[in-house]
């Protein structure tokens, strides 16, 4: 029971160790890649409002997800950090520059240190992977001899070399979007911006291209901004995430947190969708009703750090004498972190019940009661 201990010493506060996983975020601790601050856009006069005064700080070397439905204005967002789309007022800052402030030669340049990869992949159909990866160079004037030499460079961080001479038609959609991911770092660049860059591909290649982007920004200690409608792409590969709604930034952190610890509902809708634990009605309705004199609570309990693993339930259930019945259940792991979520439903006089979920969430868990 040390931890109980620690966590009654603590009254109720994070206990020490869970306040360390919450440690200094690297946004913290690296200067910023990306500054935007106060954008606004809207398309026409009168139409909807695509950015709502919108504002996003990513540091170096992170991997920052930004989430949202479909219209919600991450492409606008996502487009307005190279200027692909100019946003009516604000202030974008890459790297120290202000972009809106540059003339073209130097936005040009800036643009170049911004490598973009599409969801369809773009490609040109009548180029073979190498003569693809060396485009945007032949485009910036480079002379051939450094455009192979850059070729040559990139194939093997993206696991091409072999399929050097092939052509688009020739190759699957994973291999597709891995010589898009080339073809955005041929000009070496110190910022990825991902756009829906997993979303035509099946599960296991969206994991495999997920991988190779964290591998790429630990070995080119690059930046990349990815925006996607897919949680599950965020828990694979971001250190932080921010979720749009309508144009705003409702909430945005460390994924562990938004996942352990979301805070709008739209953001808990989309955490539910990855760990799924929303409890049927129908295993509702079968449950037992409480007997004369007791109680039934219906909670969801999410175990983050290393409560995840504590046997909280058997716990629970011998030291406040309640009857705990394990409706769903599953352990994840999140950002490297170990995560659980629980469906329970508690039995037993009203106090023991709450005294049993007052326990856990002194423990640092969080007790949510489901509507029944
Ligand atoms: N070129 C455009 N002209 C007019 N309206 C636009 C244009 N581009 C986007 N919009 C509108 O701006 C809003 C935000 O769109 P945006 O494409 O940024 O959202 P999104 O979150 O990326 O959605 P999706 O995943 O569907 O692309 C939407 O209402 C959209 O209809």
């Amino acid at each position: 029971m040390a931890d109980l201990q620690e966590a009654r010493l603590h009254g109720g506060a994070p206990i020490p160790h869970i306040a360390r996983a919450m440690a200094e975020p690297l946004s913290n601790l690296r200067p910023s890649a990306i500054r935007l601050t106060g954008l606004r856009k809207r398309f026409a006069a009168g139409g909807t409002v695509a950015l709502d005064d919108v504002s996003l700080d990513v540091a170096q070397g992170e991997v920052f997800g930004i989430v949202g439905r479909s219209g919600a204005g991450k492409s606008t967002l996502i487009r307005s950090v190279n200027l692909l789309e100019r946003p009516d007022a604000g202030r974008v800052e890459v790297l120290g520059a202000d972009l809106l402030a540059l003339d073209e030669p130097r936005l040009r340049g800036a643009r170049r240190g911004i490598g973009m990869v599409f969801q369809h992949f773009n490609l040109h159909t009548r180029r073979t992977v190498a003569e693809n990866i060396a485009f945007p160079l032949e485009i910036a004037g480079i002379p051939r001899a450094e455009r192979a030499g850059r070729v040559a460079e990139i194939l093997p961080l993206v696991g091409l070399e072999a399929k050097r001479d092939a052509y688009p038609a020739q190759l699957s959609g994973g291999q597709k979007q891995r010589v898009g991911i080339a073809r955005a770092l041929a000009s070496r660049p110190r910022i990825l911006l991902c756009d829906e860059a997993t979303s035509a591909l099946d599960p296991e290649t969206t994991q495999e291209i997920l991988a190779l982007l964290r591998e790429l920004r630990d070995r080119l200690d690059l930046t990349v901004l990815l925006i996607t409608h897919e949680m599950a792409v965020v828990k694979a590969v971001c250190d932080r995430v921010a979720v749009m709604e309508a144009g705003r930034i409702i909430e945005q952190g460390r994924v562990f947190d938004v996942f352990t610890r979301p805070a709008h509902a739209t953001t808990r809708r989309f955490v539910a969708e990855v760990i799924g634990h929303a409890v049927p009605a129908g295993t509702v309705a079968r449950l037992p009703a409480p007997t004369e004199g007791q109680e039934r609570r219906l909670v969801q309990v999410v175990f983050a750090g290393p409560n995840s693993t504590r046997a909280v339930v058997s716990e629970a259930s011998r030291d406040f004498g309640v009857d705990i019945n394990i409706i769903s259940g599953r352990v994840d792991e999140i950002a490297g972190e170990p995560f659980g979520v629980m469906a329970l439903a508690a039995y037993g006089p009203a106090q023991r019940v709450e005294a049993a979920l007052g326990w856990m969430r002194a423990l640092g868990l969080e007790v949510t009661e489901i509507a029944p």
